[in-house]
C-alpha cells in the first residue's frame, strides 16, 4: 500500500518545547483516519506539522506521491476570524485560489462551481450572507464548501464536528465519506468516539507520543485510553522538555 504521509521520528513543538515526540508511522493513501487523544495531546500540532505551518524540531514529514499543494486544511473554528467582511460566496470562492490566483477574476464556470459547492453543503440561498451572521453549523458548512472546491488529495480536518448540531454533523460526514469514496486521504482530529467508531476505519491515538495506530476497534480500547491518559498526565501544563535523546 502506498502512503500519503509518513512521519519519521517526527518531533514538533513551540519555542523548542516538544508537543509531539518522535512520531513514527505512515498514513496510507486513500485512508480515512481519526486522530484521537486527551486535550493537549498534540493532535492539532500534528496537523500543523503536515501543512508545513510548523517546521519539525526533529525528524520529518514526507509525502508519497502528493505535494503540499495537494493538501486542504480545516482549522479549528476558534482559529477562524469571522469578523472579516466576506460573504459566503467570497469565502467559498477562496477554494479556487490555486487555480485563479489570489486576485484572479472568477469566470462564469467558476461562479457556477462555487454555487454548486454551496448547494452541496445545503446552503442554497445563503450565497450573499456575511459570514459574521452565520450560525456555527452554517459556518462549518461554508468551510466544507470551500474544501470541496480545493479538490485536494489530502484533507486535514481539525475537530470538524465540534459545536455542530447532529443534522449538520450527519451531512458533513456524508461529504467526508464521499471524499473517501473518491480515493482522497482524510486525517481528522475528533473527540466523539461514537463518530470515530461508526465512520473512521483507522485511528491514530496520540498522547504527545504515539499510543497506537491501526484499525479503530483495536485502538479504541479501555486499556489504550488509560495508557493515553497516563502518558498525557502532564498535557494540561505547558509542553515539557523532551527527555529522550535525539537518535
Ligand atoms: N501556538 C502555541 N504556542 C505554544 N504552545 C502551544 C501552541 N499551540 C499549542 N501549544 C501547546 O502544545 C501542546 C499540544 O497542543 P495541541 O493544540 O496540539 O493539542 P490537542 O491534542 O490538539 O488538544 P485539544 O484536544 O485540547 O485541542 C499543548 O500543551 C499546547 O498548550
Amino acid at each position: 500500500m502506498t502512503y500519503a504521509v509518513a512521519f519519521k521520528d517526527l518531533t514538533l513543538g513551540y519555542d523548542r518545547h516538544p508537543a509531539v515526540h518522535h512520531l513514527e508511522t505512515r498514513i496510507d493513501e486513500g485512508s480515512l483516519t481519526a486522530i484521537v487523544g486527551p486535550n493537549g495531546a498534540g493532535k492539532s500540532t500534528l496537523l500543523k506539522g503536515v501543512t508545513g505551518a510548523l517546521a519539525p524540531l526533529e525528524g520529518r514529514v514526507s509525502f508519497g506521491t502528493l505535494a503540499r499543494a495537494d493538501i486542504a486544511y480545516l482549522p479549528q473554528q476558534s482559529e477562524i476570524d469571522r469578523t472579516f467582511p466576506l460573504s459566503v460566496m467570497d469565502l467559498v470562492a477562496m477554494g479556487l485560489w490555486r487555480r485563479t490566483g489570489a486576485f484572479g477574476q472568477l469566470r462564469r464556470s467558476d461562479r457556477r462551481s462555487v454555487r454548486d459547492a454551496i448547494a452541496a453543503v445545503g446552503l442554497d440561498g445563503f450565497e450573499n450572507r456575511p459570514i459574521g451572521s452565520l450560525s456555527g453549523g452554517q459556518m462549518q458548512r461554508t468551510l466544507f464548501a470551500r474544501l470541496l472546491l480545493q479538490d485536494a488529495r489530502l484533507v486535514l480536518l481539525d475537530e470538524p464536528f465540534t459545536a455542530v448540531d447532529a443534522r449538520t454533523t450527519a451531512d458533513l460526514i456524508g461529504v467526508v465519506r464521499n471524499w473517501h469514496g473518491e480515493g482522497r486521504t482524510i486525517l481528522a482530529v475528533l473527540h466523539d468516539e461514537d463518530v470515530v467508531r461508526s465512520h473512521f476505519p483507522t485511528t491514530l491515538m496520540l498522547a504527545r507520543e504515539m499510543v497506537t495506530h491501526g484499525p479503530t476497534a483495536q485502538v479504541l480500547t479501555a486499556e489504550n485510553r488509560f495508557r493515553a491518559r497516563q502518558m498525557c498526565e502532564a498535557c494540561a501544563g505547558p509542553p515539557h522538555i523532551c527527555g529522550r535523546s535525539a537518535a
